[in-house]
Parts: C-alpha cells; structure tokens; sequence
C-alpha cells in the first residue's frame, strides 16, 4: 500500500546532529514519551511494514530489547531523562506503540492490559449525561461495562440494531457523544455500515466520537481511521499477538489532543502494557499477514463444508452472508472467525464436546482452532432476557479458525457432527439431519 504521507528523509537528515535520538532513530518527544505524532507513515505494503522496524541501539539488536525496569535514573535532580517511571513510558512499550500507529494508519497508538482495559481507557472520555449510542450484538464484555457505565454513572446507552443506519440515525442527537461499532459483530457476524455511521453521527453532532473495536478483523483487513472512525481500538490478546500468550489492548487515534487525554488516563490509571507484554505483542503483530492470510484460507473451506451440508453459516466469506457487499466494500478480507446454528442447544452441546483438535475456549484471533457456545462462555454475561430480546440464537456454535491443516479441522469437525448426532455418514458423504427447529440444518 503507497504511503499516505512519508517523513522527509532530507529533513530527518539535517536535524539528526542536532536531535536526541532514540532505539527507533526518531527524534525523541518531551516526557514522558508518547508515540511520536510521526508515528503513523507507512512506506511499503502492510506486510512488508509489520516486519519491518529499525532498532537502533548500540549492540544493533534485531528486536526491540525488553526494558524489564520500573525507573530510570536522571541526570539531575530536575529530570534530564526521557523516561521516569514505567508506568508513564517505557522504550519497548513506546517501540511498539509507534509500530502500532503506523500499521493502524494513525498518528498516535497506545498500548494498554487489555482490549476491556482500552474501552476503559476511552470511556473515561465520557461524563455523565452523556449518550452512547452501540449495537444490539456485541461482545459480552463491552456489553458489561456499559451496563456498568450506565447504572452508575450516568451515562445513557442505547443499544440499536447498528446495521440498520436508521436505527442508528434515529438515536443521534446533540447529546451524543459516542458511537461504538463491532464489525462484524461478535458472535452474530453481522456488519456495520463504519463509513454512513461516522458521517451520519458527524453531522448530527459536533462533538461526538465514533468508535470502532476492530478485533474481529485486525489492521490487517480494515482501518477503521480510513473510514472515518475517530477512535479505533482492539483486544491486542487475539490477532496482533496471535498465540493466547498475552492479554493486551490497543487504541489508536489521529488527534493528537485526544491521544494526549487518553494517554493521561492511561499514566494515571496505571494500565499501560508491561514492557514484556510489550515485546511479546511485538513479536506477535510481525507475523499478523502471514497467520491472518492462512487463517481465513482454513475458515473459507471450512465456512463452505458447513454451508455446503445445510448449516446456516454466518461468515463474511460466503456470497450467502446478507451483507457481503457491504463487507467487501470497506475490508480486505473475511477474517476467521465465523458461527454456525444447529437448531438444537444439546446437539450443539455435542457437537462443541465431541471436537477433539478444536480448543472449547473463548477467545479468537490464536494460531489455534477453537470452537465455542458464545451464550453460554463469551456472552454469558449478557443476562438470559436480553439474549433473547437481541435475537442471540442459544445454540449458535462459533468457530475461531487457527493456522492447522484444514483437511484435519473439517475431518475432526465431520466426525464431531457425526458423533453428535448432527449429520450422517452416507457412501456420499455427509447429510444434516433435520431437527424440530426453523434454523435446523436442512437436509443436503
Ligand atoms: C470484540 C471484542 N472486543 C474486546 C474484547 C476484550 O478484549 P480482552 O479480552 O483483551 O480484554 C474482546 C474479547 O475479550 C472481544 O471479543
Ligand atoms: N470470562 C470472560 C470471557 C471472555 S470472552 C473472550 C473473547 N472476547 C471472546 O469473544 O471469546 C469474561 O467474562 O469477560
């Protein structure tokens, strides 16, 4: 991908003498080292970019070092150094921040302990009074803390079917100061219009802030800030570090006053992501292409063998999903995660037991298959009521796809679905059985 906007290499050249420079070769921000506003300029395609840093230290390590320490010494009494305190900056923690920026195409990323730690971080923008406005289909965790947010301090959330830009606009008001999108949504996998959204929410309000958690499909597949998002933010626990061996959080951002407020909060708070974290995320997000380009391969074959035996199939790859153009329009691919429904909560029950090479775990975005009951593990803190009001099918089964063979995934899935009772093994093949249910698989 062409670079937006390049630093002058001339004009890095003339002040090199005469700048602090730090690990990365860039000129070094007041204490206590936020990104730089510099950060977010890509020069190669996205592949190329995730790999690709420059550490410059004395020794020419290859990867950035791990500043496993809590204080720095000062020249003086009055300061004199760059970092203080890791609470408030740490030199792996700002490496990676700035390699964040620049492969979320943002001017400025932070790095916190968690994707909830991130939403935490950008609501504490909100006072009471103020209106969010979000999906009826969210992740569980982001549904808790604005409930929380809601019944105690004030703040007003109205939680509208998002893929309907009506629903959203007839919400919108001067007092809105939020909007929160998932796209595709976790678990129902449907998709929010980013580009209508923010323009819409913009229009209505001044000072509104549209938010986006891109975790279900990474900077590798969509810039929310591209599309008009003012915030984007996303557990760094799934695919930018990649293995399930960190939690993390990442929020980027092109303001740099609203950088600077959620930088306070976080230095305040004391959520910012460890210096080892830090590193193991770096790591992590250089092979992001590579895992994310065999993973939605595998969840591609593996949404179309569901498809192709009668199950109902949410996945953005398939031409079937209801909003596929609307998908294609504004990401680069379909990502790995998809849900499917049996019609039956025991069958899926069997189904989910009866898998061996699938993981039963929460979480996605690992280089391991995982299969999941999100009403019963990722959504079991959305109270039973509202599962039913949102439309949350209990026996949707949804499959986080890993970088395994997929011939062993589908074989280890055909035989769950034998096992379970789900479908039988003919000499054709395999065919879903009916169930007494509307969203039972069909016959094949
Ligand atoms: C869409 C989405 N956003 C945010 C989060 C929160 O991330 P974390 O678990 O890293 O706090 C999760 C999962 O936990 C998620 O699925
Ligand atoms: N017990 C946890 C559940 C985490 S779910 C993790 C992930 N977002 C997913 O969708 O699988 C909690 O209560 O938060």
């Amino acid at each position: 991908m062409a670079a937006p906007n390049s630093i002058g290499p001339a004009l890095l050249a003339a002040n090199k003498s005469l700048a602090r420079l730090d690990l990365d070769g860039h000129d070094l921000p007041p204490s206590p080292a936020p990104s730089s506003p510099h950060a977010g300029r890509r020069r190669y395609a996205l592949a190329t970019e995730l790999v690709y840093t420059e550490t410059k230290d004395q020794y020419g390590s290859s990867s950035i070092p791990i500043y496993q320490s809590a204080t720095f010494k000062q020249t003086s009494s009055s300061g004199g150094n760059e970092y203080d305190y890791t609470r408030s900056g740490n030199p792996t923690r700002t490496h990676l921040e700035r390699h964040l920026a620049k492969i979320m195409n943002a001017t400025r990323a932070l790095a916190v302990g968690s994707g909830m730690g991130a939403l935490d971080v950008i609501t504490r923008l909100l006072r009471p009074g103020d209106e969010v406005i979000t999906g009826d289909d969210l992740y569980g965790g982001t549904n808790r803390l604005l409930t929380y947010l809601k019944n105690n301090q004030g703040v007003v959330v109205h939680h509208v079917d998002t893929t309907n830009v009506d629903s959203v606009r007839a919400v919108l008001s001067p007092k809105t100061t939020m909007v929160l999108l998932e796209t595709p949504t976790n678990p129902l996998i449907k998709i929010v219009d980013i580009p209508t959204i923010a323009r819409a929410a913009h229009e209505a309000s001044e000072k509104v802030l549209v938010i986006v958690d891109n975790t279900m499909l990474s900077p590798m597949l969509l810039n929310p800030l591209d599309l008009g998002a003012d915030i984007v933010y996303e557990s760094g626990t799934k695919y930018l570090s990649g293995h399930h061996d960190i939690m993390a959080g990442v929020i980027a951002c092109n303001d740099p006053e609203l950088g600077d407020k959620m930088y306070f909060t976080i230095n305040a708070t004391g959520c910012g992501l460890s210096p080892n974290d830090s590193f193991l995320l770096m790591r992590g997000v250089k092979t992001l292409a590579i895992r994310m380009e065999r993973q939605q391969t595998n969840a591609q074959r593996i949404a179309e063998f569901l498809e192709s035996h009668g199950f109902k199939v949410r996945y953005p790859g398939l031409k079937s999903h209801p909003q596929y153009d609307l998908h294609w329009s504004m990401a680069r691919g379909a990502g790995a995660v998809l849900s499917f429904e049996t019609g039956d909560v025991s069958l899926s029950e069997r189904i989910v037991e009866a898998a061996r090479l699938w993981g039963i775990s929460v979480s996605f975005g690992c280089v391991n298959s995982l299969i999941s009951m999100p009403c019963r593990m990722s959504h079991a803190s959305i109270d039973a009521k509202t599962r039913k009001e949102r439309q949350m099918p209990e026996d949707i089964i949804r499959l986080c796809v890993g970088i395994e063979d997929a011939d062993d995934l589908i074989d280890d899935l055909s035989r769950a679905l034998v096992q379970a009772g789900a479908v039988t093994l003919t000499i054709d093949g395999f065919h879903a059985n009916d169930a007494d249910s509307d969203s039972a698989p069909a016959s094949a």
